[in-house]
Parts: structure tokens; C-alpha cells; sequence
């Protein structure tokens, strides 16, 4: 990875202050195109809020780039339409719409509202292939209220999908899942993957040790910790911040978190 990298997200001296705090405090980050990168850190390290900064949500100060083009300064409709997207840690579908018509919506396609609730015969050749890639296809006239949780968190990644976007932000997708939907979400981001680039937020140190390509770790608005999820693991720092929350924080996330950093010390 080079300083002259273009291609994937490249975020150079990121600062987000909240009424002189400093939220996220001169964050470097580099994520290549392709890559699955896990941003992982005890509670209040600065990730949403660098993923709200990339999208647009909060004022940032240095330098935030995708695919060459810089994002800070930009409003947040703007940045979207550069394919970036993002998701919430509650899946925001509308949930009378059936999955088609959310996928239809997120595509907009110019289509007016009414043309897009009439039944049609034919759908568009990228919701199909979403509908696909997501594996709801057998449950596209479904309204999306009646989705499991897991399965809402799939409708929201290809409503992504469908607006082609280039960058995923995904923010604790695997949230109160189970363990077949974790499996299947781990499986969706390697498809998904392919030719993208995926940032993702998350507590669960078992699925980022399935499915992490690299790991950032964030402590106190700067990166702690950098590499493969071994290196990380392995990163006495890392330990250090994960074991001493372990007794302040009793979060179900960083309990986990703490146990893998406590097998990967015993390991060593
Ligand atoms: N709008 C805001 N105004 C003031 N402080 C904020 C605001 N948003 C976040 N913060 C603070 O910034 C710090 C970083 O918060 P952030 O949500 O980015 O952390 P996080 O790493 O995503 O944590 P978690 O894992 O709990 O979601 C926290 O101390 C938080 O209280």
C-alpha cells in the first residue's frame, strides 16, 4: 500500500471534533480496492463516526478519498452518487413494500413512485441479479416487515447493490443474528466483494476471523493497530485495550472481543 494509491478509500489526517473533543483525531486509513476491511475497537473508539465522516453526516477536517475523488466538503447526496454506501445497525427497509419494491426504489431508475408500486412483468436486469446475490429471489413479493432480521440486513446491502455502489460501509451488519445468518452474511460479503470495496464496523471477533481480508483497529480516535487479523491479534497493544475494557464494559461484542484477544495471547 502507497501513499499514491487512487484506487479503493484513502482517509489522510481525519479529525471529527465534537464540541473540542476530539471524535476521531488524525486517522490515516488506506483500504485498496477489493479489500474487506474490519474496523474493529472498544466502544466510543471513533468508528461510526469515521464512517459518518466518509458519508458526509458530520464535518471532518483533512482528507477523506474514494476512487481518487474527495468526499469531504461534499453533501451526502452527492457523496452516494459516487457509490458510496452505507448501512445502519437498524436495517432501514420499508417494511410494507415488498422486496422487489424496495429493490425497485433503491434503483430509482426514473421511475415515478406509482410505476414502481403497479405490478410489472419484467424486472430490471440489476434488481434481478440482486435478488439473486442476496437470496431473496423466492421472496421478492414478500412485504419486507415480514423479513427475519437477517434477511432485512441482506435487502438493505443489495438496495446497495442495485444503485451499483463501489464502497460499502457497513456498520455492525451481523447485529443479532444467528449463527446460519452469520455464515450466510460472511458469504454474501465475499460475493458482494468482488471488484468493491468493504469497510465494515463490528463487535463480533468470531465472524471478523472468518471473514476480515484486514483489520483497522481504532482506541481513542486514532488507529491503534493495523494488519491481518493475526497480526492484530498478536498486537500486544490491541490485548492490552481489549482486556482492560473487559472489566469496565460487560458489552456481549467486546466480552468476545476480549476472549479472542485473551486465546490469541494465550496462543502466542
Ligand atoms: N454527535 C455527537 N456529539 C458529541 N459526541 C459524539 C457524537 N457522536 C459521537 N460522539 C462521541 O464520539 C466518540 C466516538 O463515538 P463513535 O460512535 O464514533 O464510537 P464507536 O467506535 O462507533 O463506538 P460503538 O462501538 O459504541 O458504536 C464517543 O465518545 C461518542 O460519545
Amino acid at each position: 500500500m502507497t501513499d499514491t494509491t487512487t484506487d479503493g478509500l484513502r482517509v489522510r489526517d481525519l479529525r471529527v471534533v465534537f464540541d473540542g473533543f476530539a471524535a476521531v483525531d488524525g486517522v490515516d486509513l488506506t483500504v485498496p480496492s477489493g479489500d474487506i476491511r474490519f474496523l474493529i475497537g472498544p466502544n466510543g473508539a471513533g468508528k461510526t463516526t469515521l464512517v459518518d465522516a466518509v458519508t458526509g453526516l458530520v464535518r471532518a477536517s483533512g482528507s477523506a478519498s474514494f476512487a481518487g475523488r474527495e468526499l469531504l466538503g461534499r453533501p451526502v447526496h452527492r457523496i452516494a452518487r459516487m457509490g458510496i454506501g452505507r448501512t445502519f445497525q437498524t436495517a432501514t427497509v420499508f417494511e410494507e413494500l415488498s422486496v422487489l419494491q424496495n429493490l425497485d426504489i433503491a434503483a430509482g431508475a426514473g421511475r415515478g413512485p406509482l410505476t414502481m408500486l403497479r405490478r410489472r412483468s419484467s424486472v430490471p436486469e440489476n434488481v434481478a441479479e440482486a435478488l439473486e446475490t442476496i437470496g431473496l429471489a423466492d421472496r421478492r413479493d414478500q412485504p419486507a416487515g415480514t423479513l427475519a432480521h437477517g434477511q432485512k440486513q441482506w435487502l438493505e446491502i443489495g438496495m446497495l447493490l442495485v444503485q451499483d455502489v463501489r464502497l460499502l460501509l457497513l456498520d455492525e451488519p451481523v447485529a443479532g443474528m444467528s449463527h446460519e445468518e452469520r455464515d450466510a452474511t460472511g458469504e454474501l460479503l465475499g460475493v458482494v466483494g468482488r471488484g468493491r470495496t468493504i469497510v465494515v464496523i463490528e463487535h463480533d471477533m468470531d465472524f471478523m476471523r472468518a471473514y476480515a481480508r484486514s483489520v483497522t483497529v481504532l482506541h481513542g480516535g486514532k488507529v491503534l493497530s493495523e494488519g491481518t487479523v493475526a497480526q492484530v491479534q498478536a498486537d500486544p497493544r490491541v490485548q492490552a485495550v481489549y482486556l482492560g475494557e473487559a472489566t469496565t464494559d460487560d458489552r456481549a461484542g467486546d466480552g468476545a472481543a476480549a476472549g479472542a484477544a485473551g486465546a490469541a495471547a494465550k496462543e502466542a
